[in-house]
């Protein structure tokens, strides 16, 4: 394919689009790329079957069209169309539905100079440059079923199943057994009376010397997004009996494990834990904020209310907390959709040769009352760990790792832009309104999964399963068991652990011997020894 002059391509990753020797044009780096460096997102132009048929097959457009999703076709727009294929791609690329876009990422560390390829499939019609015509497959592009190979052959719209929920009443409760999925008990109950069980986690306060300043703090602690779900089972307010000092409870440190059992309440060992800001103004008699054990949990029962209130006044929640929620239609068809994009993700994730692992973090359920500060945006991470040759490249962490990087950039520019006013005269006052951003930050606000719940397609490792811990996720749903690796029941169960100060909920995906559970692990096999 002859090539006109090289362009230089107006993009922020200074791609450049270049003559690549026996493959027509392609798609260059100008300067060192990490991996994970987001490089482009191509709007693609969508036309019919039919259209394609008739017209573009008989064009040059046939070089660079591909089965959408839906069954209609595609042509990526922007620099999507450019890149060329290898077998060993450094970059990878998500189809998204919902944008009709392309996403393309880089997956391994690349230096100036070098270009960069997908992976266009197994069924290639042109010879690849430097490869006998023995080891690259070709088929006739008058092949109807022609595509281009990889991102062809994700067209999966006529295997396509129907959400068994999406029909009828939304709010109607499914009764635990019709459930797609087995809920995991984590905790039991009886456990809850013993004082020595009583796990704590280690949270800021301070002492406050007049009682009149107690409402300005309790709203301080309001508007800095310092009343987090972690403290919500406790009283603000302490006041001592014996010493007669009132305290207050600013925020939690954000560290996953607990002080256990509770005879050692000294403050967790770390360097130099940070303390948050203090409420203003400056003046207010307030003692240095300290860290100081508080139960992680509320208290089950009414003896363990007086345990816990010896400890930090505790509130009673007479068997909710780890009671099962009831879950109506509507909350199950999300999950539905939910679980069975992370399986469309992961078989998509094998073409370029990655393990068949995904992980996604929906948008929440609209039919609950979003927690503020939720995202709005969905993700989905593959298992990344064969292109970019690096261990810990498990779909869970690298799905964890987008939600946190999409918070703290979203932290950073409300920050910088809306918060602080730089034509306002009162600087001080100006300050003081970028505060509850940065008290925010401290609490973890900007990068932690509260609130939020992961589908994946392979039962997190106990590296991964740690992760989500610290990520406060709400609940995890898997669809295949990994018994000699998992973390979330498999080889162990850290959200069983006592020594944690978070439990999320753990669901299996799929009931005994029925239903898509079964249907949706073919093809994902990865064998027992591997860490998902
Ligand atoms: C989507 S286009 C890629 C951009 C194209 N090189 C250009 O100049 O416009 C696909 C076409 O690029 C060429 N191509 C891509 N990868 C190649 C490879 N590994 N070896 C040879 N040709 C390749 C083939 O002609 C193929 O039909």
């Amino acid at each position: 394919m002859s090539a006109p002059p090289d362009i230089e391509h107006l993009n922020t990753s200074g791609l450049l689009i270049q003559h690549s020797p026996g493959r027509g044009r392609g798609v260059f780096a100008s300067k060192p790329l990490p991996a994970g460096t987001l490089i482009e997102r191509s709007p693609v132009l969508l036309f019919t079957k039919q259209e394609y048929a008739e017209h573009g097959k008989h064009t040059v457009l046939d070089h660079y069209t591909f089965n959408w999703r839906d069954g209609r076709m595609a042509l990526a727009l922007g620099i999507g169309s450019v890149f060329n294929h290898s077998e060993q791609p450094n970059v990878s690329f998500e189809l998204e539905a919902k944008t009709e876009s392309i996403r393309y990422t880089i997956s391994r560390r690349i230096e100036a100079g070098e270009e960069l390829f997908i992976f266009y499939g197994h069924k290639l019609w042109f010879e690849q440059h430097g490869q006998s015509s023995t080891t690259s497959t070709m088929v006739k592009s008058s092949d109807p079923d022609d595509g281009w190979g990889g991102l062809g052959a994700i067209d999966d719209s006529s295997t396509e199943e129907v959400n068994p929920f999406s029909e009828g009443n939304p709010n109607d409760v499914i009764p635990e057994s019709e459930l797609p999925f087995t809920r995991l008990k984590l905790v039991d109950d009886t456990e809850e009376d013993l004082p020595e069980n009583i796990r704590t986690i280690q949270a800021w306060a301070v002492d406050v010397a007049r009682p009149q300043d107690i409402t300005t703090i309790l709203k301080w602690i309001k508007s800095s997004g310092l009343d987090t779900p972690d403290l919500a089972h406790l009283k603000r307010v302490r006041r001592s009996p014996s010493t007669g000092i009132t305290s207050v409870l600013l925020s939690a440190y954000p560290s996953a494990l607990s002080s256990f059992p509770t005879s050692d309440l000294s403050p967790p060992e770390t360097s130099s834990p940070i303390p948050p800001p203090l409420p203003p103004p400056s003046s207010l008699p307030l003692s240095p904020p300290y860290l100081t054990p508080v139960p992680s949990s509320p208290a089950l029962t009414p003896l363990s209310t007086t345990h816990k209130s010896s400890i930090w006044p505790t509130v009673y929640a007479p068997r909710r907390k780890y009671e099962f929620e009831e879950w109506t239609r509507g909350r199950a068809a999300w999950a539905w959709d939910a679980m069975s994009l992370v399986v469309k993700a992961a078989n998509e994730a094998k073409l370029p040769g990655e393990l068949p692992i995904a992980a996604h973090v929906p948008l929440a359920y609209q039919g609950d009352v979003g927690e503020e500060g939720e995202p709005g945006v969905e993700f989905m991470a593959c298992d990344t760990r064969t292109s970019t040759r690096h261990p810990l490249r498990h779909a869970t962490q690298n799905v964890i790792r987008k939600v946190a990087d999409y918070l703290a950039a979203e932290a950073s520019s409300s920050f910088s832009t809306g918060k602080a006013d730089s034509t306002d005269a009162n600087a001080a006052q100006s300050a003081e309104a970028a505060q509850p951003s940065t008290v925010a930050a401290a609490n973890g606000k900007n990068y932690l999964l509260t609130s939020l719940t992961l589908f994946t397609t392979h039962e997190p490792c106990i590296m991964c399963s740690m992760a989500l811990l610290h990520s406060r996720v709400k609940e995890v749903f898997y669809l295949v068991p990994m018994e000699g690796t998992g973390g979330c029941g498999g080889a162990a169960c850290l959200s069983r652990l006592k020594g944690v100060n978070h439990r999320f909920g753990i669901a299996r995906w799929g009931r005994e011997g029925e239903g898509e559970g079964e249907r949706w692990r073919e093809g994902l096999e990865v064998g027992g020894d591997v860490d998902a």
